[in-house]
């Protein structure tokens, strides 16, 4: 489904300030797995969601979704493949919209025609139907400006509109980091209801590693640009805090010494 073939990718490469965020990566999933993403500080995990939706080019390597290689595919064509959500909050919907043009702009997503905001009847029903699921009232709040609502019922909403038109891939970039505990769990799970409602493939890069193990059935945690551990559902149910903590330390203490003994 989306295949990522040793992938790298460099930022500055031959200065000072050279950063190696994606050192020879490859991953696949298969329709439908609900992938969650871990690892410390710089560990390349938004480089990995931003080469999946085409805003950083790959210097080497390859990516596929659905066997075609989408390395130079045009932005439009890509974001119809795509759904993804931010961290910021502001950053999915556009504040002074009303909910029901910040919908219709989500269903326009990946065509190449210019934006219409006139809502028919029939969207509007679609809308309310959809808005219904996030048991958050704004059904009722079709014309209300975006900008209004709170994080965490502005993340809900990005998240329904990532998920709109179907996206081959779901893409979550520490959707719930910048909500209370009770909005980020909200959230969670929204995403839990949407990701198996729709059967979405997806990858959420989360720093919540309690978060990680309770959602999806694969996780992968990466450390300077490197995946470094890959737990399929079986190992992941078991897993727990302390073993991910643990086993961090252990790899990392093994890639160190691997690079004493090279040096
Ligand atoms: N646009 C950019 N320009 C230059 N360097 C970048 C850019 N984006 C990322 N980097 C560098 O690439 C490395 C990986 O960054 P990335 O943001 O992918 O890590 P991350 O795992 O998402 O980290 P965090 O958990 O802190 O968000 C870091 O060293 C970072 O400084």
């Amino acid at each position: 489904m989306l295949t990522i073939d040793h992938v790298t990718k460099t930022f500055f490469p031959g200065t000072v300030n050279e950063r190696v965020a994606l050192n020879d990566v490859s991953l696949h999933l298969d329709e439908g797995d609900f992938v969650t993403v871990i690892g410390s500080n710089g560990a390349g995990k938004s480089t990995l969601l931003n080469i999946i939706a085409g805003k950083i080019a790959v210097d080497s390597g390859d990516l596929l979704i659905d066997e075609r290689s989408v390395k130079r595919m045009k932005d439009y064509q890509r974001a119809a493949y795509i759904g993804r959500v931010f961290q910021d909050p502001m950053a999915g919907t556009a504040p002074d919209l009303t909910i029901e043009q910040n919908l219709a702009l989500a269903l326009r997503r990946g065509q190449r025609r210019g934006f219409r905001l006139g809502v028919t009847r029939a969207r509007r029903e679609r809308f309310q139907q959809e808005l219904v699921a996030l048991e958050l009232g704004l059904e009722q709040r079709l014309k209300a400006r975006v900008g209004l609502l709170s994080g965490g019922q502005r993340q809900a909403l990005s998240l329904l509109m990532a998920s709109f038109t179907q996206p081959r891939i779901l893409l979550l970039d520490e959707h719930t980091a910048a909500l209370d505990p009770q909005r980020a769990d909200l959230v969670t799970r929204l995403t839990k209801s949407v990701v198996e409602r729709d059967k979405l493939t997806t990858l959420m890069v989360t720093h919540n590693m309690e978060q990680a193990l309770r959602v999806g059935n694969r996780l992968i945690m990466m450390h300077e640009g490197r995946i470094i551990l890959d737990l399929p559902e079986a190992e992941k149910q078991k897993m727990t805090v302390a073993g991910l903590l643990a086993e961090f330390a252990k790899i990392k203490g093994a890639a160190l010494d691997d690079r004493a003994m090279l040096g």
